[in-house]
């Protein structure tokens, strides 16, 4: 019989940090500490909230009577390490470094596997990150974006993309690694993956103005309209990227990032915010599209999760462009915590081979 495992998660976000701690499978609890616009624009760059997230992370283990020394093993959720294949990675100094740096770009999720290595180390745990942002399981044919210098790259959700992939392989019967799928995560970033046979061949990059707007990003943008705005005297480098990842999409347009806030609008009868929200709905097929199109319509199932899954309008607004596809599956929300966990048991079982960071 397997061993049982005690493993804290930990899940750096844009506007808040998730903590977890897991029997197993079994969610002992699961916190969510908000963080405030006003509370954030004290930290220059991400590396510098690091204290701030840890120490939240060790309150919070105490206010849940958590001993240190009862765990197992820390999981962090991935950042902008270098682009890997899927799967489950001991953390080292090597991937600390290139989490410190960003050396794919900055985002909050650049901190899970350093906090999990700052808090296991000291203790003498192993600390794991499981198919972070920058996995990139691209063919050669997916890179190529038009322009030589601006090669297209794998930055999304993998970790929640793969693991509704893996339900909902489970559902239809068979294994992940054998089906083709297609999702879209549909957060307040948006990216659609297309998985054959257990990789993500392709994906839009969600933090980089690609595939389609989102809550709070543009997405890809007409370039010409672009490039005159960049060099408008306008702006600064910081305000245009700010404008691409968030305040784009339904920020830009509406005000808010809040898909709820929007149903409201429209239920109060707003034309133009049922406009904008259909048109995210209208981008959102299109890349589908896009997907089957890769996966030459072998497309075993569409699966769409992430917090808007949760409007069965929006959701049924995708259906209705998609569905000749192929079945459609839904998982509203995410299950990035559960899938931190299962990727780590996977290797301490043996199940999986753990991978090495280099
Ligand atoms: N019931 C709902 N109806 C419409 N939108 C929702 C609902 N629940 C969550 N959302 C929206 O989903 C988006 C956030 O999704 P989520 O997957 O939690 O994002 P992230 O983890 O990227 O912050 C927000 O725009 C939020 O308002
Ligand atoms: C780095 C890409 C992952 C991403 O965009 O995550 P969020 O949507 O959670 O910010």
């Amino acid at each position: 019989m397997n061993k049982s495992y005690r493993i804290l998660v930990v899940n750096p976000g844009s506007t808040s940090t998730k903590i977890a701690v897991y029997d197993n499978e079994k969610e002992l609890f699961t916190e969510t500490i908000k963080h405030s616009y006003d509370e954030m624009k004290q930290f220059e760059t991400i590396y510098s909230q690091l204290d701030f997230r840890k120490n939240i992370v060790l309150k919070v283990l105490e206010s849940k009577n958590i001993d240190l020394n009862s765990l197992d093993a820390i999981a962090g959720r991935g950042g902008n390490m270098k682009p890997v294949d899927g799967g489950t990675y001991l953390v080292n100094e090597a991937m600390v470094e290139d989490l410190k740096v960003g050396v794919m770009g900055q985002h909050a999720s650049n901190l899970g596997g350093i906090i999990a290595y700052e808090i296991g180390r000291p203790l003498g745990l192993k600390s794991y990150v499981v198919d972070p942002v920058v996995v990139d399981e691209f063919e050669e044919i997916s890179r190529i974006s038009g322009m030589p210098e601006i090669p297209r790259k794998s930055k999304d959700h993998p970790l929640n993309s793969k693991a509704v992939a893996r339900k909902a392989a489970v559902e239809l019967g068979g294994k992940y690694e054998e089906l083709n799928f297609l999702t879209a995560h549909l957060g307040g970033g948006i990216s659609i993956g297309v998985h054959r046979k257990g990789r993500i061949i392709d994906v839009n990059n969600a933090l980089d103005g690609d595939g389609p707007f989102s809550p709070e990003r543009t997405g890809g943008l007409p370039v010409g309209g672009l490039v005159d705005l960049c060099f408008s005297g306008k702006y600064t480098k910081k305000e245009i990227r700010k404008k691409i990842v968030g305040n784009g999409g339904l920020m830009a347009y509406l005000g808010t990032n809040d898909g709820r806030e929007v149903k409201k609008m429209i239920q109060e009868g707003d034309k133009k915010a049922e406009l904008i929200y259909r048109a995210m709905a209208y981008q959102i097929s299109k890349q589908i599209g896009a997907g089957a199109a890769v996966l030459k319509g072998n497309v075993d199932a569409i699966v769409l999760t992430g917090g808007l899954a949760f409007d069965s309008e929006f959701i049924d607004w995708i259906k209705e462009r998609v569905d000749f596809i192929s079945k459609v599956m839904v998982y509203p929300g995410e299950y990035e915590m559960i899938a931190l966990t299962q990727g780590v048991i996977r290797v301490l079982n043996g199940v999986e081979e753990l991978r090495e960071y280099k």
